[in-house]
Parts: structure tokens; C-alpha cells; sequence
């Protein structure tokens, strides 16, 4: 049988990232004619990659972004973001443990972020986390990006795992409505980068540290989601 797999969100998530993009954020910003973004309002614009927060920012201040403004903006934040990793980025507490208990069990581990590809991996690789990733898929990888189910369903897929036997772990409504979509459940920390509660979003389940997420409940999950009874 295949192997269950858990899908990991990155910003929010596994990492708390928040200190450096809000510094390569501010950083592109600072050329332009909009204030610096303050930590409420990241968490407001973060969550589709760096062009989208760019953007939000920009629309909050109901100033114009043509295109090549924007290229021009996303590109200093790229750089400088790139230049810096892992800069003051970290794990949440608990995520290596737990991330060692679903390797012990069996599970494929992987993760769908809408950072791009690139910076995800060298971040994890920075962190020393890359090897336990059978996949790590970013919002350039496919031709769709998250909440399109298919950027999960097309991750389990290339890290070898069955979407029947999926979780998904994530910090945001766009984690959130993905895995709705897919049909997956998703457990949503209550920690990461989002403006509204969680709960608001209505994943499966909500946790407050990864000691909470452990392989009984993935199984759990994974049972109750395709109506079969746990295995003890
Ligand atoms: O960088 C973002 O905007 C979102 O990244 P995430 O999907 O890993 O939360
Ligand atoms: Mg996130």
C-alpha cells in the first residue's frame, strides 16, 4: 500500500518567517512612494508570495502599480530576501520532533508553499530540514498555485503519496480552502500569519504547537475523512 503523506505549509507554518519578509518587504518598499508595512499589515497581504503582498500593500494605499513598477518592486524583495536566508527564520518549536516522528512511522513528508520554488528550498536547505521533503513545490512549480487543489494534489503526487491517505498542515485560508478542495483534511496552526482566526476558516482540526500534531491524529484524520474506522 502506499505510504500516507503529510503536506506541510513553509511561512507560518513550519517556519516562522515573518521578521525577514517583512524586512525584504519594507526593504523594496522603501523605493516607492508607500509607507513601510507594520506586522498587522503583513499578516493582512502575505499568504499568495511576494507580488501579492506587494500589491496588497499598494491597493491599501489605493496607489497605482503598473506593471513594470511592479517587476521592479518584486525584484528588490526577491533579491534581497534570497540574499539573506535564512536571515532570523526559524522552525516553530516542536517542528523537527514532529517531523522525525511521521518519517519514524512511514509517512512521505512534503511541502506545498506559495513561496517560490527557488527560496523554499534553499530556506529549508539553510535550516537543514531539505532531506526530509520526498517534495517541495512553490506557487511557480505547476501552471496553478494554492487554493487551486491541484498545487496539493499535484505535490502528493510528485513526493509518490495517494491523496486518500493526505493530510495537509497549514496556517492560513488559503491551506485552508486548498485542501477543502481536495478533498484532504487539514489541520491549521493557530500561530502563523493570518488576520482572522483560523477557526473562522473551519479546518478539521486546530493546533497550538506541534506536540499536538502527532500520527494518531494524522490517522484519525485520514480515517474519519474517507469514513473508515482508525487502526489503533
Ligand atoms: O509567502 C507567502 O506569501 C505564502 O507562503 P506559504 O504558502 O508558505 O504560507
Ligand atoms: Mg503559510
Amino acid at each position: 500500500m502506499t505510504r500516507p503523506i503529510i503536506v506541510f505549509d513553509l511561512d507560518g507554518t513550519l517556519i516562522d518567517t515573518a521578521p525577514d519578509l517583512l524586512e525584504s518587504l519594507n526593504h523594496s518598499l522603501a523605493t516607492g512612494p508607500i509607507p513601510a508595512v507594520d506586522s498587522a499589515g503583513f499578516k493582512r497581504f502575505v499568504g499568495h508570495g511576494g507580488r501579492i503582498m506587494i500589491e496588497r500593500a499598494y491597493r491599501e494605499h489605493e496607489v497605482e502599480l503598473p506593471l513594470d513598477e511592479h517587476d521592479r518592486l518584486f525584484d528588490l524583495f526577491i533579491d534581497h530576501y534570497n540574499i539573506n536566508i535564512p536571515g532570523k527564520s526559524r522552525p516553530y518549536p516542536g517542528v523537527v520532533a514532529a517531523l522525525d516522528r511521521f518519517k519514524e512511522a512511514g509517512y512521505l513528508l512534503a511541502v506545498c508553499t506559495n513561496k517560490h520554488e527557488v527560496p523554499a528550498k534553499a530556506l529549508l536547505t539553510a535550516l537543514g530540514l531539505d532531506k526530509y521533503f520526498a517534495a517541495i513545490t512553490g506557487q511557480d512549480t505547476f501552471a496553478f498555485r494554492k487554493p487551486d487543489p491541484r498545487h496539493l494534489t499535484e505535490t502528493i503526487a510528485l513526493a509518490g503519496g495517494d491523496p486518500e491517505r493526505a493530510v495537509m498542515v497549514g496556517d492560513s485560508q488559503t491551506d485552508i480552502d486548498t485542501a477543502k478542495a481536495a478533498g484532504i483534511p487539514v489541520v491549521a496552526d493557530d500561530f502563523g500569519y493570518t488576520d482572522r482566526h483560523v477557526r473562522e476558516f473551519e479546518p478539521t482540526k486546530i493546533i497550538s504547537h506541534f506536540d499536538e500534531l502527532t500520527v494518531d491524529l494524522a490517522e484519525q484524520l485520514i480515517a474519519a475523512a474517507h469514513g473508515r474506522a482508525a487502526v489503533a
